[in-house]
C-alpha cells in the first residue's frame, strides 16, 4: 500500500466562546487514499464542516486547531511540537499561510460548498469567473483560459457551453450552478476535492445526476474526494469508504458495504434506520430519538449514550476510543462502542439504562409509528 494522499491524526478544533469551549472536532483520525471518495456523514452540528475547514486551515477566530496532525502528500498542513519552554508551537516544516494560499487551496485541494452563491459572484458572468480562476491558478493566457473554461463547462454537462459562458449565475438553475462549481474545482486538476454537502439543497433527481457525473469525472481524473453529507443514501451512491461523525468524534469507519451490511455502532444503525431504503417499508423508518447534545459540554462516557437504545451503565462511564473490529485479512472496520467484546469493559454484565431512545420505545411510540415526533 502506498502512503495515503491525506492523513488526519487526532485532529482537535475548538471554538472559544463566551459560553465555553466548543469541542467541535475532538480527536478525529482518518485517511484519504488516491482516487478514493471518502464520506464524512453525521447529523447537523457533528463537526463535519469544521473538520473540512481545518484541513484547509480555514478556521476563523474564535475557532482554532488545537491539536493533531494533518499531512498531505508528505507535507505538513498542520502539526505541533513542544518547544524548549514546554509550550506547543507549530512544527518548522508546517506549510506557511502563504504556501497554503498560493499552492494548496484551490490548486491542490479544492472545496465545493453547499451554496454556490457563496463562491460565485452575481455581478460577473459564469464563464468570466471560471476563466479568471483558470488564468490565475494555471498561468494561462486569457484566450487559452477561456477555451479551457468552455471545455470544463462541457465536461460537467452544461449544455451549449459557448453561449452559456456569457450568462450570469442567476440565469443558471441550482443544479447547473453546482455543476459550475464542480468545473471550477476540477479546473486546476487538484489531487483532492472537498465537497461540503454540495447537493443537499437540490431535488433528488438533480442530485442523482450530479452524483453520477462526479463518479465519472472522479474515474477520469483520478481525483480523490471527501464528500460531506448527512444523507446515508448519498453515501451509498458515491462513497468508497465512510467516516460516521457524532459530536466531534468519528464513531465508525468502514468500507461502504461493510458500514451498511455489518454495522457496528448503534448511532450508525440509527442513522440507517432513519433513512428510506428500497429494501424497507415506510413503517420501518424510525427517526433518531432525541437531539444531539451541545458540543460545549458533551455527555460523559460514550457521547451517544444519552440517545442510544443499547446503552448500559458502563456506557456512561467509559469513553470508547475507536478500535479495529475487522476479521484478520479483512479491510479495517473501526467502531467506538463498548458493546463489542474487543473492548472488555464488562458491557454484558452492566445493567441497561433509560435513555431518550429506550424511553421512546417503552412508551410504545415507535411501534405504533408516526407518533414518535
Ligand atoms: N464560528 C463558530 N463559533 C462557535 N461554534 C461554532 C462555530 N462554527 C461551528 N461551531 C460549532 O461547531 C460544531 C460543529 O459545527 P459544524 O458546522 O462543523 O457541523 P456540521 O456537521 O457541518 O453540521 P451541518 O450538517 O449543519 O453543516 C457545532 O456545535 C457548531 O455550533
Ligand atoms: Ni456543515
Amino acid at each position: 500500500m502506498s502512503e495515503p494522499l491525506l492523513s488526519v491524526r487526532d485532529l482537535k478544533t475548538q471554538f472559544f466562546t463566551e459560553d465555553g469551549t466548543v469541542r467541535a472536532v475532538d480527536g478525529i483520525s482518518f485517511d484519504v487514499n488516491e482516487g478514493e471518495i471518502v464520506g464524512l456523514v453525521g447529523e447537523s452540528g457533528a463537526g463535519k464542516s469544521v473538520a473540512t475547514s481545518s484541513i484547509l486551515r480555514l478556521v476563523d477566530s474564535p475557532g482554532e486547531i488545537v491539536g493533531g496532525e494533518i499531512e498531505f502528500k508528505g507535507e505538513t498542513i498542520f502539526g505541533l511540537e513542544e518547544g524548549d519552554d514546554g509550550e506547543l508551537r507549530p512544527r518548522d516544516e508546517m506549510l506557511t499561510e502563504e504556501e497554503m494560499r498560493k499552492r494548496i487551496r484551490g490548486r491542490e485541494i479544492a472545496i465545493i460548498f453547499q451554496d454556490p452563491m457563496e463562491s460565485l459572484n452575481p455581478v460577473f458572468t459564469v464563464g468570466g469567473q471560471l476563466r479568471e480562476f483558470i488564468e490565475i491558478n494555471r498561468d494561462l493566457g486569457a484566450q487559452e483560459a477561456k477555451e479551457e473554461a468552455i471545455d470544463m463547462l462541457r465536461e460537467v454537462g452544461i449544455p451549449a457551453p459557448e453561449s452559456r459562458y456569457d450568462e450570469y449565475p442567476h440565469q443558471f438553475s441550482g443544479g447547473m450552478r453546482q455543476r459550475v462549481l464542480i468545473a471550477m474545482a476540477l479546473a486546476c486538476q487538484p489531487d483532492l476535492i472537498i465537497a461540503d454537502e454540495p447537493t443537499t439543497a437540490l431535488d433528488v433527481t438533480v442530485e442523482g445526476e450530479i452524483l453520477e457525473m462526479v463518479k465519472e469525472l472522479q474515474e477520469k481524473y483520478d481525483t480523490s474526494f471527501i464528500w460531506v453529507t448527512h444523507d446515508m443514501s448519498v453515501v451509498a451512491e458515491i462513497c468508497d469508504r465512510v467516516n460516521v461523525m457524532y459530536l466531534g468524534e468519528i464513531i465508525e469507519q468502514a468500507e461502504v458495504d461493510d458500514l451498511f451490511y455489518d454495522t457496528k455502532h448503534p448511532y450508525t444503525s440509527a442513522l440507517l434506520d432513519s433513512m428510506p431504503r428500497p429494501d424497507r417499508t415506510v413503517d420501518e423508518l424510525r427517526p433518531i430519538q432525541g437531539v444531539m447534545p451541545e458540543a460545549i459540554d458533551p455527555p460523559s462516557g460514550c457521547r451517544f449514550h444519552s440517545r442510544c437504545p443499547e446503552a448500559r451503565e458502563v456506557c456512561r462511564e467509559v469513553h470508547p476510543e475507536p478500535r479495529d473490529l475487522s476479521e484478520a485479512g479483512e479491510p479495517p472496520h473501526t467502531a467506538a462502542c463498548v458493546k463489542h467484546d474487543a473492548f472488555e469493559v464488562g458491557y454484558d454484565e452492566s445493567p441497561a439504562i433509560e435513555t431518550e431512545a429506550t424511553g421512546g420505545f417503552s412508551a410504545g411510540l415507535t411501534e405504533t409509528g408516526g407518533e414518535a415526533e
